[in-house]
């Protein structure tokens, strides 16, 4: 108790040589920099095992006209096929979700339909892709080991 006292009165606390601010903000910066990756890591993994691993994968929005176009196509032409769908106005990640998928597909608009891994684009392309048989093709095509 009483060294604590003198300790306190006499200010000896100010002797201890202050952390650099140059040492602050590096670690600052590390923290900022390993957290960024980490959301950013997730976000990849996420996407691509998503456009991997499902058969039909949609990137969508749940208001937009176009993205429930594109879902209808997929429910009334192969109801037998699964679609994964990924609603990106009702996640945390979603915009960062929509980012990643500009840098894999060049396209930021949704909906942003891959099947069978291959990326087919959005709700015109999805369309014109079935008009012209590709689309039943691309999703009867042989799977290997997705789902
Ligand atoms: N021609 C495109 C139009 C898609 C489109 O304009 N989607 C809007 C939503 S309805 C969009 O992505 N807007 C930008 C955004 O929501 O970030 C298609 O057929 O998919």
């Amino acid at each position: 108790m009483f060294p604590r006292i003198l300790y306190n009165s006499l200010s000896l606390r100010r002797l201890r040589p202050p952390q650099s601010s140059f040492a602050l903000s590096a670690s600052f910066f590390a923290s900022l920099f390993h957290n960024q990756l980490a959301a950013s890591m997730s976000v990849k993994e996420l996407v691509d095992s998503a456009i991997a691993e499902n058969k039909i994968a949609i990137f969508s929005k749940s208001w937009c006209p176009y993205c429930k176009k594109a879902k209808a196509l997929f429910a009334e032409e192969f109801p037998e096929v699964q679609a994964t769908i990924f609603e990106l106005d009702e996640r945390d990640d979603g915009s960062a979700i929509q980012e990643y998928l500009l840098k894999v597909s060049g396209q930021r608009t949704v909906p942003n339909v891959f099947v069978n891994g291959e990326h087919v684009g959005g709700s015109d392309d999805v369309r014109a892709s079935f008009s012209q048989g590709k689309l039943t093709q691309l999703v009867n095509a042989s799977t290997g080991t997705r789902l």
